[in-house]
């Protein structure tokens, strides 16, 4: 027996999911998914367990392919994992069919009310699976080291849409009632699943990308992401071709708690990209180029998080440098430098999580996840690049994703091509500090540029009008994150006056400002840190705020009463992030 994965009851002598047949009808008033999955093998059952991931599952029957019951056991539920759903599977089973319903508080799913859409008239449901909570939705081998496909088959009240992170094949209207089918003929990692219910429309961008969204935000969604068809061309070009066929985008309600989540064939998108000034579309291009770093070359599990998230940003600064020149992605990278700093200073006491691999036995994903992964793994691939010469490293790249393609990789994996394939570079990098020692080595390739050294030097002072001439949204994020913290009161006042931050309509500038303003004590801004925290969801707003609310005293009863206010409008992930960090 050997288990796959710190975070999955999957064990590798047991039989494994190829594809599976998933039946669900949904319950807006109980908040419920009435299921069934038949999770169809690789090879027939030897004989013997089957591990399954669950949480929060109420079993109602487990049957072989012919509909006799199967022994099983629910075993309690651990904190992290959830419960084990061992299975006793006879020999020559070529699959098991189990028959299910989720629980309302499934840690996968946000259901909301009407009240909760931008449009008012109908409830939306969707789902967010990274890392652990697709077993949530569904009995599987939840860990990304078992890749699968699948049918599904969705009835929703007749009213609404139902959109996949799969290919669509049907839908038909039945009374009150729609069934909507799709497939999934490429095997992904089960943290790839997704779905979302509601009332969408959608417009097409190219011949193969359509935005989706709420009818009221639709023209505004479709006039930002107009461009895709450049992102998807310059992604194509640098990295090989597109391998999913879709891209298409949904645009998600407030609460979604994450920038993109890179469901294949379906980006989810926080509305927040809607800046009106298509200022923010580094993150469609953050989650175009999972379509290679991530979905088609994939960690085999979180402890392996940052060759998802650090190849991943390496691409997305890729692309922004050939659609909007080297500037703006070394501005982009300066943040994130940023960033990591603060990041390193938040692990201070658990530095063992500030390292590129990661041993997360025991830990829950969600409470692990940073920026380290992204921007460090970046940094880490631009030493690479650096010491072996783009040409080179961009050799590197296209074999590592030829070698791996619809694969689970780990570090060693990488480590390895990189030994063979350019030997004596990963030593000339100190590779082995970057991958297994806290925080960054002493030679890491900081981001510098004229601009970007300008924006710096005015950290700490209020700049002239004539030294912020031409900045965007990115150098004054950059202006921000660099402000020593606390500031004194005198220069928030002065900044707020001269600029009238509190009033930016750029997300990004805005909670910057609000995180800076709080942390030094600016009591002129928690109004306009109230009213935006019950308007997003998104935990890259959320946590800075509420941190930096609970980091003095002053304002710590301030943001236990907003969330305790505030928290069910937020995904069951957010809900459980800003609650530990609350602690
Ligand atoms: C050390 C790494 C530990 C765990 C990593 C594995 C999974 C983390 C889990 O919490 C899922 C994360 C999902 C992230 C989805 C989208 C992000 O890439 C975007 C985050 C930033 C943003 O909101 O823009
Ligand atoms: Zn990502």
């Amino acid at each position: 027996m050997a288990r796959l994965d710190p975070h999955s009851y999957a064990d590798d002598t047991h039989p494994r999911t190829k594809t599976f047949d998933w039946q669900a009808s949904v319950d807006f008033a109980k908040r419920v998914l009435e299921a069934e999955i038949t999770l169809h093998f690789a090879a027939p059952a030897s004989g013997g367990p089957l591990d399954l991931d669950t949480r929060g599952l109420h079993i109602e029957a487990v049957q072989d392919a012919k509909g006799g019951a199967l022994a099983y056991t629910l075993h309690a539920a651990d904190p992290i994992l959830g419960s084990r759903l061992e299975i006793s599977v006879p020999a020559g089973a070529p699959s098991v069919r189990i028959r299910y319903r989720t629980s309302p508080d499934a840690s996968a799913l946000q259901w909301l009310t009407p009240e909760q859409t931008l449009g008012k008239q109908h409830p939306y449901l969707f789902s967010q699976c990274q890392a652990i909570h697709a077993r949530s939705i569904l009995p599987c081998q939840d860990t990304p080291s078992i890749r699968q496909t699948y049918t599904a088959s969705l009835s929703v009240p007749a009213s609404l849409r139902a959109v996949m992170a799969a290919a669509p094949v049907a839908h038909e209207v039945r009374g009150d009632r729609s069934v909507e089918r799709f497939e999934m003929p490429q095997p992904i990692p089960p943290y790839l699943f997704a779905f979302a219910v509601g009332n969408l429309a959608s417009k097409d961008l190219s011949p193969r990308s359509r935005v989706w969204a709420e009818p009221a935000q639709l023209e505004a969604a479709a006039w930002e992401f107009e461009h895709v068809e450049d992102h998807l061309r310059a992604a194509e070009a640098l990295f090989g071709p597109y391998d999913w066929d879709r891209f298409d985008l949904l645009v998600m309600p407030p609460s979604f708690p994450y920038g993109g989540m890179e469901n294949p064939r379906l980006t989810f998108l926080t509305p927040s990209l809607l800046a009106g000034d298509r200022s923010l579309v580094n993150v469609v291009a953050h989650e175009l180029a999972h379509s290679w770093t991530g979905n088609l070359v994939t960690n085999s599990t979180a402890e392996h998080f940052w060759l998802n998230e650090g190849f991943t940003v390496f691409a997305e600064r890729r692309i922004l440098e050939a659609l909007e020149g080297p500037e703006m992605a070394t501005l982009h990278a300066a943040i994130g430098h940023q960033k990591l700093q603060q990041t390193f200073e938040l692990f201070a006491a658990r530095p063992e999580l500030t390292k590129l691999r990661t041993q997360l036995t025991g830990v829950d994903p969600d409470d692990a996840f940073s920026i380290v992964p992204y921007e460090k793994g970046y940094l880490f691939l631009k030493a690479l690049e650096a010491a072996a010469g783009r040409s080179a490293f961009d050799g590197l790249l296209t074999k590592w994703l030829g070698a791996h393609r619809f694969g689970a990789v780990t570090t060693d994996d990488f480590v390895t091509l990189v030994e063979r394939e350019e030997p004596g570079l990963l030593a000339r990098v100190d590779a082995k500090a970057w991958i297994d020692s806290p925080g960054l080595p002493a030679n890491y390739p900081k981001p510098e540029s004229a601009r970007l050294g300008a924006v710096l030097a005015l950290a700490g002072r209020v700049p002239t009008a004539a030294e912020t001439k031409g900045w965007g949204a990115t150098e004054w994020v950059l202006y921000l994150e660099a402000m020593p913290r606390p500031s004194s009161l005198a220069i928030c006042e002065e900044l707020d006056k001269t600029y009238a931050l509190t009033k930016a309509t750029n997300p990004e500038v805005l909670v910057s400002w609000l995180t800076l303003a709080c942390e030094s004590g600016d009591a002129n801004v928690l109004p306009r840190v109230e009213e935006l925290l019950g308007q997003t969801g998104r935990m890259k707003y959320l946590k800075p705020l509420y941190r930096a609310l609970a980091g003095r005293a002053e304002t710590k009863p301030l943001a236990q009463s907003l969330f305790a206010k505030l928290r069910d409008q937020y995904h069951p992930i957010a809900q459980q992030v800003v609650s530990s960090l609350l602690k």
